[in-house]
């Protein structure tokens, strides 16, 4: 069956790639997502300068596999390493480059997407609104009218077509509130839910401790257990942002939860901890179960069931 997909105008041979943070921080890393059968490879989220991130254990995957908690504290090459990544990748081999940035700060996020615009390249921005706030106030994408500050000044500057990582949404209410803040801007032509469920906790039973070392324990979960979380996300922005994209990411272990977020409305999908864990194999099994599920339910291409969850 068909998976190819096109994003913000973009064609991905396959509607898979990794979701960023995970095999995208050195170009070593990047080599082996090009290597893989993804349709598509994203940077690991830069900001200006380079940054070692929190102290380690900062990831771990969670027992039984259900998912993952991390507080990696954004480890990065600092935004010129992936701009000179940017301007060397090979544009000829139909993987399309997606460039993930996180400034600490709205300074630091209009130097970065100058920089990127002044290149000329034809790399997809996608700007990570999970990135900090000013302290004592909420992370960007839980604080709408500093988000849709952030666009305003961001959406011009960029010009081309560009999408935003946001957290997950749990009240039908802030869906709402976000998706009229996202309408306003007509080059948002993607958003990617979702990012890590925020500040969860994981105990070790036995020894009584955190799994993580910063934060007291405390990080963003995946995995698994945040699928049905993420679908949602999918499904509510589908709804809510009309001409727009989503890209799913959120769960995706296998060909079956793929089909879900493209259910859902997802147009690309993303992976994280299954990426971690497995390895990017991943993408060649998921991509070859997603397409053995589509022949065994008749579907030729996405388009024939994407946004089609049916209600009752
Ligand atoms: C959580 C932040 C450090 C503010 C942003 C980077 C990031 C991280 C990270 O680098 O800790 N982990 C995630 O699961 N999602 C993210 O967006």
């Amino acid at each position: 069956a068909d998976i190819s997909t096109t994003l913000a105008g973009v064609k991905l041979p396959n509607l898979l790639f990794n979701a960023s943070g995970v095999c995208c921080q050195t170009e070593a890393d990047l080599k082996l997502m090009v290597e893989s059968e993804s349709g598509s490879l994203i940077t690991k989220s830069a900001t200006f300068e380079q940054r070692d991130g929190n102290p380690s254990p900062r990831y771990t995957p969670l027992p039984g596999g259900i998912g993952s908690i991390n507080s990696m504290g954004l480890p990065n090459e600092g935004y010129e390493y992936y701009l000179n990544y940017a301007k060397n990748y090979d544009y000829s081999s139909k993987k399309p480059l997606f460039i993930s940035l996180s400034g600490l700060s709205l300074a630091d996020n209009v130097k970065m997407c100058e920089a990127f615009v002044a290149a000329d390249l034809p790399c997809v921005l996608e700007i990570n609104y999970s990135c900090p706030n000013v302290p004592g106030k909420p992370q960007m994408g839980y604080d709408l009218e500093a988000m849709e500050h952030s666009l305003s000044v961001l959406a011009p500057i960029i010009k081309k077509p560009f999408g935003i990582k946001l957290p997950p949404y749990f009240d039908i209410a802030h869906f709402d509130q976000a998706a009229a803040v996202f309408n306003k801007f007509d080059n948002l032509a993607f958003v990617t839910c979702i990012n890590s469920v925020g500040n969860g906790l994981a105990i070790d039973f036995e020894t009584e401790e955190a799994l993580i070392k910063p934060k007291d324990g405390f990080g963003g979960l995946g995995g698994l257990m945040v699928l049905n979380t993420a679908l949602a996300n999918v499904n509510a922005f589908h709804r809510r942002l009309p001409g727009k994209q989503v890209i799913g990411v959120g769960g995706v272990v296998s060909g079956k939860e793929a089909f879900l977020h493209v259910l859902a409305g997802a147009s690309a999908v993303q992976i994280g901890t299954q990426l971690k864990e497995e390895g990017p194999g991943v993408f060649a099994r998921i991509a070859k179960e997603l397409s053995d599920i589509m022949v065994a339910k008749g579907y030729k291409t996405l388009e024939d069931f994407r946004g089609k969850v049916k209600t009752l």
